[in-house]
């Protein structure tokens, strides 16, 4: 099929179906429309989890777009509170950050889109993509997590060896719909999404920083959300295998390893999940930010650290 029938294919499908994709060339022109508005040319990617935005920070020589100002990025589509004032999701401005680290040029996502925000899931991965067709090779993903593992302590770093992509169930992937193969290939693997390289410079550069009591490795699972998981999912979860488990992360590592970038997932244990059926325990967004927080600059320690040995 040429290109521009493989246009053509994709807006058939979006008017078929639930599928919201962007094109090949919808992709490449939004990623040149932002590289013609920066100096920097990226080659590692950053995604901030909820909270973690101050990793914004890390950067020397700040270019700063807002996604309001990039065709098809996904705003926070947040809330409006009880004063009738609507509110983006708290924790995720919506900035797409240039700058340099430790001599590399990034580009960091201040903020994402989420699934309970209403956003079909081609939506939300539009970023990664125009990420790779701005020429990243490396994507550092962070989030925010409730602790299944009885084991984990709220604040505790997780390195994400693998995930569990339980709306995938339902055929809910960035990857459903037409695949153009400058992508990635229309079956691509998920055994090794999360890059083994990448993870024990995690580890071994999170030791030396003197992380070793509240650095883990474990698996991440990914629920739509908004709301938090009732007891009953929560002891399924840790019969599946779950260490810990959010609502983001996944359909962008997906898209990530299908065209061939490097991931690396961090998750930051915010609350520990709720187990018993008893328990006066509830899980909130509240505890979510503060621990951000708290363990911001953990984070930014160590993710600057590993950038500065690559
Ligand atoms: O963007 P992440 O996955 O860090 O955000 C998590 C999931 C919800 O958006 C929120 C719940 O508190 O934190
Ligand atoms: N699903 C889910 N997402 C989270 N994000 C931060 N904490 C949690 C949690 O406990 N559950």
């Amino acid at each position: 099929m040429a290109t521009s029938e493989v246009n053509v294919f994709c807006r058939q499908m979006s008017g078929m179906t639930s599928y919201e994709g962007y094109s090949y060339e919808d992709v490449s022109r939004i990623a040149k429309s932002v590289l013609d508005r920066v100096k920097c040319r990226p080659h590692i990617g950053i995604i901030c989890g909820s909270g973690l935005g101050g990793l914004a920070n890390m950067l020397e020589d700040k270019e700063v777009i807002l996604y309001e100002d990039i065709e098809g990025f996904p705003v926070s589509t947040g809330h409006i509170n009880l004063e009738h004032t609507w509110k983006p999701v708290p924790g995720h401005a919506g900035q797409l950050v240039f700058g340099w680290l430790h001599g590399k040029q990034v580009v960091l996502m201040k903020g994402r889109a989420h699934l309970y925000e209403g956003y079909d899931v081609h939506k939300i991965i539009l970023p990664v993509r125009v990420m790779k067709l701005m020429g990243v090779k490396m994507l550092f993903v962070t989030n925010a997590s409730g602790g299944i593992n009885p084991d984990y302590n709220v604040g505790d770093i997780m390195i994400i060896k693998d995930h569990f992509n339980m709306p995938g169930f339902a055929a809910v992937n960035p990857l459903v719909g037409p695949n153009d193969d400058r992508f990635g290939p229309r079956f691509p693997p998920a055994s090794q999404c999360y890059s083994l390289r990448l993870r024990k410079i995690v580890r071994s550069i999170g030791e030396k920083l003197g992380m070793s009591g509240y650095l883990r490795e474990g698996v991440y699972c990914f629920l739509g959300g908004p709301s938090f998981e009732t007891v009953t999912e929560c002891r399924f979860l840790k019969v599946a295998g779950v260490d810990a488990t959010g609502m983001s992360t996944v359909p962008e590592v997906l898209v990530a390893g299908h065209c061939g970038i490097e991931v690396c997932g961090i998750s930051l244990v915010t609350n520990k999940c709720v187990m018993e059926y008893d328990s006066k325990q509830v899980a909130n967004h509240e505890e979510v930010l503060e621990t951000g927080e708290k363990r911001a600059h953990d984070m930014q320690k160590l993710i600057s650290a590993v950038v500065g040995e690559l």
